[in-house]
C-alpha cells in the first residue's frame, strides 16, 4: 500500500495524519508513506522527528477580500497544484488522504484530477472552507463529529468515524507517566494546554491562577505554554515569587512531545477547543474547562466546545470573558466538588471514539481497493 498524507500548519492537522498513516501501516506488511506539507508549518518539525519523509509545497491561505496577497496566493496555488501533480506522479500512491490545512487543497485536487482515490478527514463540528470545496472532488469525507455531516453538499460521501487519536493516548499508563513527567502521584493534576501553538490569553490568565494555587499542596499544575510564551511565563512567575526551577506545584513546559503521558495523569484539563485535543480528552474521559480560540475560522472551536458542554463533559469560558480570577474560581469550584468532576469525567468518556483510527484505516483500504 502506498499512501500520500497531506496535512499541515498545526498539530490538529498533523497528528491525525500520523495516526491514520500508522493505523494503515499496521494492517499490512508492506506500506510506503509520504507526507506532504509546508516548510513553515509544525509538520516540518514533527514529521521528520517521527521518521517519515516529508515533501513541501508552497501554499498560502486566502483573505476574504480582493488584495495583492490574494493574487500572489492564486499564483502560488497554481504552482503548488503543478508540484503536487509531480509528487503524485512520482510516488504513485494507492490513496491520497488530506487531514486539513491549506496544503490539502492542491494535493487532493491534483490527486482527484489524476483519478487517484481520495479521502479528507474533517476534525471539526463546523467544516473549513477548503474541505467544503474539496468535498465535491474527493471520494470520501470522514468526519470527527456527527454534527459535521450537514456541512457538506454531498452527504452520501460523508462518513462519521470520530477523530483519530494516537494509540499512545490510550496506552499511556498513569504510574509510568508520573515518573516520566517528574510529577507527584499524590496530588490532583491540572493539565493546561492552548493547543499545538499555545494560547496567549490563556497563558496570561494562568499567571494569576498559579499565584492563587501556589500554596495549595494537594494540587499540581502542568502548564504547557507553547514555544512563544515560555520565557514570558517563566519570567512573570518569577516576579510573582514563583521560581519554576525549584520543584513546586507549577510545572511549566514550552511544548510536550509526550502529551499522552500528560493526559494519563490529568484529573482536570484546561484546554482550547481544538478538535484533536478534545478527542484525546474524551477518549481518556478527562473533564475540562474549555476556552475556545475566538479567531479560529468561522469560530469553529466554540462549536467544538459546545458539544462537550451540552453533553456535560466540560465547562466553557469564552475568551473575551476570560480573566485569571474567573479561571481560578472555576478551577476551585470543580476541584472542590469531586462528585461533579466524576460526572463530567463519565460524560467525557461517553463522547470518546478511541477506535476512530482503525475505522479510518479500514475505510482507506476499501477506497484504494487494496
Ligand atoms: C488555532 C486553530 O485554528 N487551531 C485548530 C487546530 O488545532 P490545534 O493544533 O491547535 O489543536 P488540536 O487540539 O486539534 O491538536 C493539538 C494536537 O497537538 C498535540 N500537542 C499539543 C501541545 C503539546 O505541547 N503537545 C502536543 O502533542 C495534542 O496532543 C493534539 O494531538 O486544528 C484543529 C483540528 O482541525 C482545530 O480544531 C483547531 O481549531
Amino acid at each position: 500500500m502506498r499512501i500520500i498524507m497531506a496535512g499541515g500548519g498545526t498539530g490538529g492537522h498533523i497528528y491525525p495524519a500520523l495516526t491514520i498513516a500508522k493505523a494503515i501501516a499496521n494492517r499490512t506488511t508492506s506500506c510506503e508513506i509520504l507526507f506532504v506539507g509546508t516548510r513553515n508549518g509544525l509538520e516540518a518539525d514533527i514529521i521528520p522527528k517521527e521518521g517519515y519523509p516529508l515533501q513541501t509545497i508552497d501554499v498560502g491561505g486566502f483573505e476574504r477580500r480582493l488584495s495583492w496577497k490574494n493574487l500572489m496566493n492564486v499564483l502560488k496555488t497554481m504552482g503548488s497544484l503543478w508540484k503536487s501533480r509531480q509528487i503524485i506522479q512520482q510516488f504513485k500512491p494507492d490513496i491520497v488522504i488530506g487531514t486539513g490545512g491549506y496544503v490539502c487543497g492542491p494535493v487532493l485536487l491534483a490527486a482527484s484530477i489524476l483519478g487517484i482515490p481520495t479521502m479528507i478527514q474533517e476534525q471539526n463540528v463546523f467544516a473549513g472552507v477548503t474541505n467544503k470545496i474539496l468535498s465535491r472532488f474527493v471520494d470520501c469525507v470522514a468526519v470527527g463529529y456527527q454534527e459535521a455531516v450537514n456541512c457538506f453538499a454531498a452527504p452520501d460521501k460523508v462518513v462519521f468515524t470520530g477523530n483519530p487519536i494516537r494509540p499512545e493516548v490510550m496506552s499511556a499508563v498513569r504510574d509510568d507517566a508520573y515518573a516520566a513527567l517528574g510529577l507527584s502521584r499524590d496530588k490532583f493534576t491540572i493539565l493546561v494546554s492552548g493547543g499545538s501553538r499555545g494560547a496567549h490569553t490563556m497563558n496570561q490568565a494562568m499567571l494569576e491562577v498559579h499565584q492563587v494555587f501556589k500554596d495549595k499542596e494537594q494540587i499540581q499544575i502542568l502548564h504547557v505554554t507553547g514555544q512563544n510564551d515560555y520565557n514570558y511565563i517563566v519570567g512573570n512567575l518569577k516576579q510573582r515569587g514563583i521560581d519554576v526551577a525549584k520543584a513546586g506545584n507549577s510545572i511549566i513546559k514550552s511544548y510536550l512531545y509526550n502529551m499522552p503521558y500528560a493526559l494519563a495523569v490529568a484529573d482536570l484539563a484546561i484546554f482550547r477547543a481544538g478538535a484533536i485535543g478534545l478527542a484525546e480528552l474524551t477518549a481518556r474521559g478527562i473533564p475540562s474547562i474549555l476556552i475556545p480560540y475566538p479567531y479560529a475560522a468561522e469560530n469553529h472551536q466554540e462549536f467544538n466546545a459546545r458539544v462537550l458542554e451540552k453533553n456535560g463533559a466540560a465547562v466553557v469560558i469564552r475568551d473575551k470573558e476570560l480573566t485569571g480570577q474567573l479561571l481560578a474560581e472555576r478551577i476551585a469550584q470543580l476541584t472542590g466538588n469531586r462528585a461533579q468532576l466524576k460526572t463530567m469525567a463519565e460524560a467525557s468518556k461517553r463522547l470518546g471514539c478511541p477506535e476512530a483510527a482503525e475505522t479510518l484505516a479500514k475505510l482507506a483500504f476499501q477506497l484504494s481497493g487494496k
